[in-house]
């Protein structure tokens, strides 16, 4: 049996240790871990925590293997406009933002839930953006092996806009591409229907 839970299963099991490292962080930012509003915040914080770096117990090849069909569409398929949230591995405060994906069959398709459900995957865990847009471009690369993959992320941090810099309107972009992507005509048509809004 895989060792890995699928998010469906993922019943958190809370860890008594995280909970009782959030009291003393509470405990030293000066508050009263006592007072009622405060009372179940470190069972609370543990297990929101635990939640937001989940990806590591779930194999993202399996969810893709879980779902690919032998089907001769050699076209480019495209999700875009996924919604993401994960956490910056430096200062453990969100970034959020958008994925988009495309690749282009080679004899088997996937099941298009599962490219969102892979970002998922990838994003709660302790990330930096690129790491993460690597991940899920070679996660689908070494597993579906398609003719080609692109994935496009844009995101705002907030440790960029809460602390720090202080830049409330900057976006980061990365990306990344492989096979029949690498090529420049392959990669604007992509880049070109990700950024159309065809409604
Ligand atoms: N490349 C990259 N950097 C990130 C990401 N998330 C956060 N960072 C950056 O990580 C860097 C950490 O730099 P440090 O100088 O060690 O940390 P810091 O003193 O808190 O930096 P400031 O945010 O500039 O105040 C900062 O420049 C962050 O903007 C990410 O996903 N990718
Ligand atoms: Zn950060």
């Amino acid at each position: 049996m895989s060792p890995y839970k699928k998010f469906e299963e993922y019943n958190i099991d809370l860890k008594d240790e995280i909970k009782d490292s959030y009291s003393s962080i509470i405990k030293d930012l000066g508050e009263d871990v006592t007072r009622d509003g405060l009372l179940k915040t470190p069972e609370r914080a543990a297990k929101a925590m635990m939640y937001l770096t989940s990806g590591y117990d779930v194999d993202p090849a399996e969810i893709l293997k879980g779902a690919m069909f032998k089907e001769d569409y050699r076209e480019m398929v495209i999700v875009k406009d996924i919604e993401l949230y994960s956490l910056c591995e430096h200062h453990l405060l969100p970034f959020f933002g958008k994925a988009h994906i495309a690749y282009i069959p080679n004899g088997s398709i996937v099941g298009l839930s599962k490219l969102p459900r892979i970002v998922d995957v990838f994003s709660r865990r302790l990330q930096v953006q690129e790491r993460l847009t690597h991940d899920i471009l070679e996660c689908i690369n070494t597993t579906l092996k398609p003719e080609g993959v692109a994935v496009v992320i844009e995101a705002s941090h907030m440790c960029m806009m809460m602390r720090g810099v202080q830049k409330q309107n900057s976006t980061t972009t990365t990306s990344g591409f492989r096979g029949q992507f690498e090529k420049i005509e392959t990669r604007n048509e992509f880049l070109k229907l990700i950024s159309s809004d065809l409604s």
